[in-house]
């Protein structure tokens, strides 16, 4: 059996980290695509931002998104916590385009093993305790910036100017001091400067040893 010296409690929980474009998304898709989808659950950070309906469109585009403190992590910790007891929880639903959350929420119910990603994941302490496997997908920030502006003008609303702006002033120095160093609390850091199905087959292995 391939344990990986994993202590497997009653929810498997993994973290996963990494700047922005690094392929956080798709190597999730990938890992969970050929797992049962009733056993496995996702959930990103993105859609734990703080509720800024209260502020104009306007005021909500000077924001930092790239703070931790942009982030609802006793939400999101509250949420992980309640999973775990086995009881469901009312995931926000964040909107890129309006920069906030939408009234709606989706349900997610507990599952044997929940997938957590973001770029502020293996930052928060409390958070970081909860996961039983950290993982760090590490792409070169040229890379990183070609994908960030490709993604943010097709799917994001955002501009050229937009999104540049954003990474000289947020996206690039919270990188540095949050996200790169959270580098070094992580188990297993996967090369994605390349599609890396290598890593991701080994990520598969994990999970399906756990739904055994
Ligand atoms: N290994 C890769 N090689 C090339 N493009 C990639 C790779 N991984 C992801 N992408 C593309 O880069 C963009 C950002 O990827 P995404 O998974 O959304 O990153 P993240 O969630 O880390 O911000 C997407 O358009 C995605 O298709
Ligand atoms: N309204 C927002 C909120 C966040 N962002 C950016 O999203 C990035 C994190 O998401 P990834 O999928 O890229 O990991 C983060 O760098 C924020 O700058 C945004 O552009 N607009």
């Amino acid at each position: 059996m391939l344990t990986f010296g994993i202590k497997f409690l009653s929810m498997l929980i993994i973290g996963i980290a990494g700047g922005t474009g690094c392929g956080k998304t798709t190597v999730v898709k990938q890992i969970v695509q050929e797992l049962p989808e009733n056993e496995v659950g996702v959930i990103s950070q993105d859609s734990y931002y703080n509720d800024l309906a209260h502020l104009s469109k306007e005021e909500r585009g000077q924001v930092n998104f790239d703070h931790p403190n942009s982030i609802d992590f006793d939400l999101l910790i509250s949420h992980l916590e309640l999973l775990r007891k086995g009881q469901s929880i009312e995931k926000p639903i964040y909107s890129f385009v309006e920069e906030t959350r939408l009234d709606e929420t989706i349900t997610v119910h507990p599952r044997k093993v929940i997938i957590v990603e973001g770029i502020l994941v293996l930052s928060n302490p409390k958070l970081r305790e909860m996961f039983d496997m950290k993982i760090y997908v590490h792409a070169d920030s040229d890379e990183r910036l070609i994908r960030r502006l490709q993604r943010d003008i097709k799917e994001r609303g955002h501009d050229l100017e937009k999104v540049l702006y954003r990474y000289q002033n947020a996206v690039k120095p919270m990188h540095e001091q949050f996200i790169e160093p959270s580098k070094e609390f992580a188990d297993l850091i996967i090369p994605n400067n390349h599609y890396n199905t290598v890593a991701v087959d080994m990520v598969r292995t994990i999970i399906n040893d756990k739904l055994q």
